[in-house]
């Protein structure tokens, strides 16, 4: 297990979950979203999860935060099950556009709500983020446009400072000023404040220059995975470019053919 450290106000420091999987398979219905996934996020870097529509990335993020059970295999997050695990809920955070919001609520009201559940709640990042966005603290979460709900979950999501920080297509929506916001909010907030972070995102170009770590799904397992610097080395086209050319690479496969899974 992860051994808190002290921040200079004396606040213990959120220090990053490592996130394991063994067999982990989730279905719905006929649908295998996940199929017997063996998988280690490490502690306390960013790792970007990358794949087409449907391959599965939602899905694990879920249930890597225990929103669903698993319908085989074993999750570990932070040497433990999180599932019903009060200390694993309170460190880890899944963004998804505002979904797990109070809808009617002024955005002030939820900020208290959420500081009042995540023990490393950073309010002075939380204001810093509002004003970035120009969000009114007086307005309610569904009088926000879809950009703006989107920034609110990140202002959520980053002061959280949460030892696990997922985020799932939180850009949807978000003009491209308010994106590089969040990045540069999350880079520099993360360099005084490790945590482990997992972003997923079609936007690879935007954000690849910073993961450090790398999982691509197709179908419901990990095609590759791997240090982001040992895959740039090896695909100088990019991240973006790699995940085109699994892409084409699957769609060319024979019906029947053998798979070439494994690490890149
Ligand atoms: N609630 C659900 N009921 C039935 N099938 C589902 C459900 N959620 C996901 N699926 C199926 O599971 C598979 C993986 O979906 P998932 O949402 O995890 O993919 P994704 O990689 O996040 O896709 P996207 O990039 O489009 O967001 C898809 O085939 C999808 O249709």
């Amino acid at each position: 297990m992860s051994t808190p450290q002290t921040e200079p106000d004396g606040q213990p420091q959120a220090a990053g979950f490592a996130v394991q999987t063994t067999g982990l398979t989730v279905d719905f219905g006929d649908t295998r979203a996940l199929d017997g996934i063996d998988l280690t996020l490490p502690a306390g870097a960013i790792t970007g999860l990358l794949g087409r529509n449907g391959s599965g990335k939602t899905t694990l993020l879920t249930t890597l935060a225990a929103h669903r059970r698993p319908s085989a295999g074993v999750v570990q997050v932070d040497g433990e099950n999180p599932w019903e695990n009060q200390r694993l809920m309170e460190g880890t955070c899944l963004i998804q556009e505002a979904g797990h919001l109070m809808k009617d609520e002024k955005l002030s009201q939820n900020l208290d709500v959420v500081a009042s559940l995540r023990p490393h709640w950073s309010e002075d990042l939380a204001g810093r983020l509002m004003d970035a966005y120009e969000l009114q603290p007086r307005k309610t979460l569904d009088s926000l446009s879809r950009g703006q709900r989107s920034a609110f979950a990140v202002v959520v999501g980053l002061a959280s400072r949460a030892p696990l920080t997922m985020l799932d297509e939180v850009h949807l929506g978000m003009d491209a000023p308010s994106r590089y916001t969040l990045y540069d909010t999350l880079l520099e907030d993360y360099a005084a404040h490790p945590r482990t972070i997992v972003m997923s995102s079609h936007l690879i170009g935007e954000i690849e220059r910073f993961l450090e770590h790398v999982v691509v799904l197709e179908r419901g397992r990990p095609v590759i995975t791997g240090e982001a610097d040992e895959l740039r080395a090896r695909h100088p086209g990019g991240l973006q470019e790699l995940v085109v050319e699994i892409a084409r690479h699957r769609g060319a496969r024979r019906p029947g053919a053998p798979e070439t899974e494994g690490s890149a």
